[in-house]
């Protein structure tokens, strides 16, 4: 079988550029495309040369719509709107589509979920195995303790230019928390705390965000009782992780019927 070719969207940033690498080395698939938005001086630029590998033959376009038409997947690492719009394109080229993207309003995933009734979409806050197995453990752990002596915070810390809080990965990781202890996170997050905010409540799952530097993404998961904390934590070190979990995503998903799955199922832990 021929590899699967891809196309990076976003190929510019921190993540595509990552991708770009990641898909290019690694076996059974290649970089089909490269995207970038309209009015990006990457454009018209060749894909491996921007990332450091050299000349790909593969150049910059701003117009996704023709690359997803010669492609079977699509590796997305960019903003919540040019999502949506991604995935309606790719349901339009029935394709596989990749979504790293984090930051999501309900509309957008909304619109992701219609998309995917067409395209076959692996949506993740967080694509390495580390984290996806961390959220497995999290949620035994929520499971075995009771919130009466447990309580559950999630500590985040990401690098200056983030965007979005809490990270897509804290989100995954409370999830995990509430689907232990059989509860919907909505109902029981508290995202901020500021000034005379009373004690805590009994069953909250909180999150505090930290951002600075160049920090790659530390997650952890402390569940404080009295007398006694468990702490489990994730640091990435790396961009490498998130982009091998992409591309291993897009070779799973590659022949599946469209549906929205995650990286648990890609990775079998579900
Ligand atoms: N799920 C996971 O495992 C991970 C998720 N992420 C998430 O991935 C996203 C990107 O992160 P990062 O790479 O650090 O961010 P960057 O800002 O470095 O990269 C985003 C890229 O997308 C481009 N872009 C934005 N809109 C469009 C558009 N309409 N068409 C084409 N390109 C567009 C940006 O271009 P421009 O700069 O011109 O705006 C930029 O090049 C974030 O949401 C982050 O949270 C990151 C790492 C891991
Ligand atoms: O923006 C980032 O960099 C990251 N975003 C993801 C998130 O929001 O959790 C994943 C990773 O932690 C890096």
């Amino acid at each position: 079988m021929s590899d699967m070719g891809l196309v990076v969207v976003g190929a510019g940033g921190r993540m595509g550029q990552t991708l770009i690498r990641t898909a290019h080395s690694m076996p059974g698939v290649r970089v089909a495309g490269a995207v970038e938005r309209k009015g990006s001086p990457h454009v018209g630029l060749d894909a491996g040369e921007l990332a450091g590998l050299g000349r790909i033959g593969v150049t910059i376009t701003d117009d996704p719509v023709p690359a997803f038409a010669k492609a079977d997947g699509v590796l997305d690492f960019t903003a919540p709107a040019a999502t949506v719009e991604f995935a309606g394109y790719a349901a339009q080229a029935r394709i596989v589509h990749v979504i790293g993207t984090t930051g999501f309003t309900q509309e957008n995933e909304a619109g992701i979920a219609a998309a995917a009734r067409h395209a076959t979409i692996v949506k993740s806050g967080n694509m390495s195995l580390g984290v996806n197995l961390l959220a497995v453990l999290v949620e035994q752990a929520a499971q075995a303790l009771d919130p009466e002596d447990f309580d559950i915070e999630i500590l985040e810390m990401h690098h200056r230019h983030k965007v979005d809080a809490p990270s897509g990965t804290a989100l995954l990781l409370g999830e995990a928390a509430a689907a232990g202890r059989g509860i919907r996170l909505g109902e029981h997050s508290v995202r901020v705390r500021d000034g005379h905010t009373g004690p805590r409540k009994e069953g909250d799952i909180g999150f505090a965000t930290l951002r600075g530097g160049s920090v790659v993404g530390d997650h952890s998961v402390i569940l404080a009782g009295v007398g006694e904390r468990i702490t489990l934590s994730h640091n990435a070190e790396d961009r490498a992780i998130f982009a091998r979990g992409a591309v291993k995503a897009a070779l799973w998903a590659h022949g599946r019927k469209p549906g929205l799955y995650s990286m648990r199922d890609v990775l079998g832990l579900s």
